[in-house]
């Protein structure tokens, strides 16, 4: 048995998809944005206390490079049907994110598993449970390399259990991102627990 998966994604800047992905969801294109809206402001919440947590001004992701005019990639996600990984069927495969950071909010259905080190082999996957009215919020590849490593980015991957589940992610990144600036970025030398 297989499995399907069902994306329809918002990108900031491309306005123009918004209305068909609103009429798919059934669901206003004043309820997504709304949505998108919020959950950006959550992002940028939790950059202001990695920022402290990193020993720098809460503002230090607030630049306009940074987060402070960020491109952002809103997913709903729908899964069905049974994943078996030892054929490659995965609702979605083993992957870390691009962006700094994206918000996850998810159902009760298990299925989101992290890896926390990708350089043990066979690797170990663990599911992370739903907590209701929580975000999962995952690290990208991004805040890695601005942290300098600090902050690891998560590599995870989602498995169908033959429930529907549903899940809706928001990642956000700087709408450009130039090789140079991350030499900008990789001064942090604290150290987390
Ligand atoms: O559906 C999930 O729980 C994860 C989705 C995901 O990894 C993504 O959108 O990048
Ligand atoms: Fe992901």
């Amino acid at each position: 048995m297989g499995i399907t998966k069902k994306v329809f994604s918002l990108e900031s800047k491309a306005p123009t998809i918004h209305h068909s992905v609103a009429l798919t969801f059934g669901l206003t294109l004043a309820t997504m944005e709304k949505y998108h809206q919020e959950a950006l402001r959550v992002c940028k919440a939790i950059a202001r206390v990695l920022a402290l947590a990193l020993n720098v001004d809460g503002d230090y992701f607030d630049t306009p490079e940074m987060l402070g005019n960020p491109l952002t990639f809103m997913r709903l996600l729908h899964y069905e049907g049974m994943s078996d990984p030892s054929k490659g069927i995965y609702g979605c495969g083993p992957h870390s994110d691009f962006g700094m950071m994206t918000l996850l909010g998810t159902d009760s259905v298990m299925g989101l598993q992290i890896c926390k080190d990708r350089d043990v082999k066979p690797r170990k996957w663990e599911y992370i449970l739903s907590i209701k009215g929580a975000y999962i919020v995952n690290i990208g590849d991004l805040l890695e390399r601005w942290s300098n490593g600090i902050f690891k980015s998560t590599l995870h991957r989602v498995l169908g259990n033959g429930q529907d589940r549903y899940s809706v992610s928001l990642l956000a990144k700087p709408i450009r991102v130039y090789l140079h600036k991350f030499f900008r970025h990789v001064h942090f030398s604290v150290r987390l627990l």
